[in-house]
Formats: C-alpha cells, sequence, structure tokens
C-alpha cells in the first residue's frame, strides 16, 4: 500500500461513514472528505491546483471526482504507453493494484483509456499545446468521452479549462487525414488502399458491443433470451444478431463472467464474426477435425458444439499457456471431443502423424489483429511493418504445415482477424499456386448453410465493423482434390 492509500484508508470520515461512500458512488462517484484536504482516492496524487471545489448537498466540503479520475486514468496511460504489454492486461494488472475502486469508477478510466487509446495521435497533437504533463492532457482528453462538460471542467485548473475549450473547437476536417483518424502513417496509406475506407477506419474507432454465443449441446438462443430478458441481463439489452444462429449482441459492460449462465457453459463470448467463421468450417458428426491455431479455444468450443462432441477434435497450439487458458472453458462447456495439443512450430512428430487424415483443419492464424480494433486499439501503435512481415512469414509457413493434415476432399480454412490483403487474400493466392490440389471453394455460398442472412460477394469471407457490426474477419475455404481412380 503506497502513502496515498494509507491515507485514505486512515480516514476518520471513512471509518465512519459508510453513508458518505454510498453517497460518493451514488453522485458521480466524489469523494467526501471533510478535512478538507485535497487528497486522491486509491493512491493517486491531488487535483490540479486551481481545480474547482464545491459542497455536497450535506454540506461537507467535497473532493472533485473528475480531479481524482484524471489523475488515475494519467497513471494507467503512463504504464500502458510504454508499450511492453498489451493495454488490456496493463490496464487488469492496474485495476487488480487498486481494489477499492468500484464498478463504475473501474468503468470510467477503462472507458478513458481506452478512448485515448482510440484517438492517441490526433489526442496528442492536440496535447502539444497546454503545459504541465503530456499525459495529464491526455488523460483529459480521454475522460471527455465520460464525463459531462461541468464534471469534468470542476477538476481542471483554469488554464485546463481555456486549453480543453479550445482544443475541442478545432474542426476535424482541418486536420491531416492520418491524425484525424488517429492512425500510423503506414497504416493510414494502407487501409486507405481498401474500398469505404473512410466508413471502415470510422468503424474501427468506435467501441464494440459484446457479443456471446449460446453453446448448441446446451440451450438455444431463444430459450437464452428470454431467461436474460426476464433476469438482470435485461439492462444490457439483449438482442440476436443478425447473421449468427447462436449470436446475443449486449450493449454496455456487462459483468458476462460472472452469470451463472456463463459459469454453466450455456453461454460464451465470442464475437459474431468469430461464430461465422466456425460455421464456415461446417464440422460434421464423426468427424476428425484439426483447429490448428487453438489459443484459448474461442473457434474450437463451437466446432465441437457443431460435431455434437463426436468425433475428435484436435486443439492445437504452440503456446502451452494460452491451451491451459482453454481447459476451463472445455471443461464448462460439456464437450468430450476436444484434444488439447501443443505442438512445436516446426516438425512436431504428433502433426506429421496426422498428414492426410483429416477432414477440416481451421487455420485461424496469427495476425496483425487489425481488424479488432475497436477492443484492441493498441494494436495500430504495437504493430509496425517490420513486424507484420515477420507474421506473414509464419502464417505461410502455417498453412503449408497445416495443409498436409488435410485429407483427400477434405477442407482447408485459412483465417484472420485482420483487414490487410497482405495477410488474407495474397496469403491464398501464394498458397493455391505453390499448391495445385487445394481449389478455393466459395466462401460466401458455403456459409449461407448456416447463416442465411448472410450475403457476401465471394469468393472470400469478409466481414468488416462497417457492413456487419461484427470484427474485421478475413477467412478462404480451399478443398484438397481426391486421387483420381485408375481406370
Ligand atoms: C489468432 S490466435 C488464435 C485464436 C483462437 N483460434 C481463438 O479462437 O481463440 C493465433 C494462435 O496461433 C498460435 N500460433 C502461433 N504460431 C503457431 C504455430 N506455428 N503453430 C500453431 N499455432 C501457432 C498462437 O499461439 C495463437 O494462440
Amino acid at each position: 500500500m503506497n502513502k496515498a492509500e494509507k491515507a485514505a484508508r486512515s480516514s476518520p470520515t471513512r471509518a465512519q461513514t459508510r453513508g458518505a461512500e454510498n453517497r460518493r458512488r451514488a453522485a458521480e462517484s466524489r469523494l467526501l472528505r471533510p478535512d478538507g484536504e485535497r487528497r486522491a482516492k486509491d493512491g493517486q496524487s491531488a487535483a490540479a491546483p486551481g481545480a474547482s471545489r464545491a459542497a455536497t448537498s450535506d454540506g461537507a466540503p467535497r473532493y472533485v471526482m473528475s480531479a481524482v479520475r484524471i489523475e488515475q486514468v494519467r497513471s494507467v496511460l503512463g504504464e500502458i504507453l510504454q508499450w511492453e504489454y498489451p493495454a488490456d492486461a496493463t490496464l487488469s494488472h492496474w485495476l487488480r493494484a487498486h481494489p477499492k475502486l468500484g464498478a463504475r469508477d473501474r468503468g470510467e478510466v477503462a472507458g478513458a483509456v481506452f478512448d485515448v487509446l482510440r484517438h492517441l495521435r490526433r489526442y496528442r497533437h492536440y496535447a502539444e499545446s497546454g503545459t504541465g504533463p503530456a499525459t495529464r492532457r491526455l488523460a483529459i482528453l480521454g475522460l471527455v468521452s465520460v464525463f459531462s462538460h461541468d464534471v469534468l471542467n470542476a477538476g481542471l485548473a483554469e488554464q485546463e479549462q481555456h486549453w480543453l475549450a479550445h482544443v475541442l473547437r478545432i474542426d476535424l476536417q482541418s486536420l491531416p487525414r492520418a491524425i484525424r483518424h488517429s492512425l500510423p502513417d503506414w497504416l493510414d496509406e494502407r487501409l486507405a488502399e481498401l474500398e469505404d475506407a473512410d466508413a471502415l477506419i470510422e468503424a474501427l474507432n468506435r467501441s464494440a458491443p459484446l457479443d456471446v454465443r449460446v453453446n448448441p449441446l446446451k440451450t438455444d438462443r431463444p430459450t437464452m433470451l428470454k431467461k436474460m430478458r426476464e433476469g438482470g441481463a435485461l439492462r444490457f439489452d439483449p438482442e440476436p444478431t443478425p447473421y449468427s444462429p447462436w449470436g446475443i449482441r449486449l450493449q454496455g459492460r456487462p459483468p458476462v463472467n460472472r452469470w451463472p449462465m456463463f459459469e454453466s457453459g450455456e453461454i460464451e463470448v465470442q464475437d459474431e464474426g468469430s461464430q461465422i467463421l466456425a460455421a464456415l468450417v461446417g464440422p460434421k458428426r464423426g468427424e476428425m477435425v484439426i483447429d490448428y491455431c487453438a489459443g484459448a479455444g474461442g473457434k474450437t468450443l463451437l466446432l465441437g458444439a457443431l460435431m455434437r462432441s463426436t468425433g475428435r477434435l484436435y486443439a492445437f497450439d504452440v503456446s502451452a499457456a494460452r491451451l491451459a487458458r482453454a481447459k476451463p472453458r472445455f471443461a464448462r462447456s460439456g464437450l468430450s471431443n476436444v484434444v488439447p495439443v501443443v505442438i512445436s512450430a516446426d516438425n512436431d512428430q504428433r502433426v506429421k502423424r496426422l498428414a492426410g487424415k483429416a477432414h477440416r483443419v481451421l487455420i485461424d492464424a496469427p495476425c496483425s489483429g487489425l481488424g479488432t480494433l475497436r477492443r484492441n486499439p493498441d494494436l495500430k501503435w504495437r504493430q509496425h511493418p517490420e513486424s507484420l512481415a515477420e507474421m506473414m512469414a509464419v502464417q505461410a509457413r502455417i498453412l503449408r504445415q497445416g495443409a498436409r493434415c488435410v485429407a483427400a476432399g477434405g477442407r482447408l480454412v485459412y483465417a484472420t482477424c485482420s483487414l490487410l490483403p497482405e495477410e488474407n487474400e495474397r496469403q491464398v493466392e501464394a498458397f493455391l499456386a505453390e499448391n495445385p490440389d487445394f481449389t478455393l471453394v466459395d466462401a460466401s455460398k458455403v456459409v449461407l448453410d448456416r447463416c442465411e442472412n448472410l450475403t457476401l460477394s465471394g469468393p472470400y469471407l469478409s466481414m468488416r465493423p462497417d457492413r456487419h457490426g461484427t470484427d474485421g474477419f478475413f477467412a478462404a475455404v480451399m478443398e484438397r482434390a481426391k486421387p483420381d481412380l485408375p481406370a
């Protein structure tokens, strides 16, 4: 515990008045501190000099919560912007270190942090003016999306209020495109080449709803929707997803992993695009299927359920840690056909033994992840052209290895959550050129088997946030020729 945390804990006010704590949460999370000292909660530093002070309804002086929140967001950003770890991991770590924060406090910190990551380049441009630590100005800008104007202003020094009013008046259209959209130049150039680039980029810069998927082994969507609407999930406005027959879309930040239907394995968190991908693989009862890059098992779970827990479903990955995260999910799901295997990146003997045996092989390849910027906006700052080139070499290698496992007449599905042609169409074209025994199957037709509302132009599956409301996904279905029978 640091000094400020100790001070906050030993505060007589906190000890005496739990009621005051409740009022604090209810009234825009303001801290009540009758001793009148300007001191932040949970170890963060004090408000900026000159920040406004106000009185609560019971007449006690109060600390303006936005001042506290600015310092909290500044503190998290200080860690995230080192780019050492993914932003969600750093944020979770920071929140664990501040256990006294309530759900609302956490939501506000997370909301502001992710807003800054989405608009980082533009906010850095704005932060070039003004005084004091630049991270504080980034935090203030992030909190514009969280607090009303008055609440935020109450936590700012006068100079900061003037600076904020000035930057918020800047006409976005007057900014160069890459700054306006907050993209690094290399990514701005690549995305600009795609169809309807502006709509796509704008959609990628918005936050995403949360999709869950019903487990068809345990329930069905109408039953689950009814259950959600009759219970506490109602306030998250559950609606069926438009394309996947198993998806339910929730608004806000539902704590799904604490819900009984999650613990019982009736639902799983999974973006609709990812559900559609499993549908595209279309495994059948009794088949042998390989999920070659199974990771934490998101797609494996639906593949297993579509096989009605029959046949054999290998969940391969080079990462033991990721596969370990999949195990509790497999246990909750009730699947008994999954065989998780940690493989080595090259010359794995178990992979070799499966040569030519699998009816379906899914390669959900490691990729830039740029289709998931709605959820992982830090990826645009963590990826760069060199990392992309390395990733492409890995993708080509995995595609070759996975393809060897496909049986004659079987199918290989190559997928990424990237929007870049070099990770998608170009990889498939290069693979097909080297492997004439594989031919491209029109994914837009295959997908109709399960997702009848989804009309695509084919031959690839290409999902986009601006067009389909999903993360960006790409997939290609390839079929291995059966050998000619002797005449
Ligand atoms: C996009 S993620 C997979 C996500 C997973 N399919 C899901 O739905 O949760 C890519 C995975 O590929 C794995 N990977 C990387 N190199 C690999 C290789 N050579 N062979 C198999 N898996 C590999 C990574 O560890 C990572 O888990």
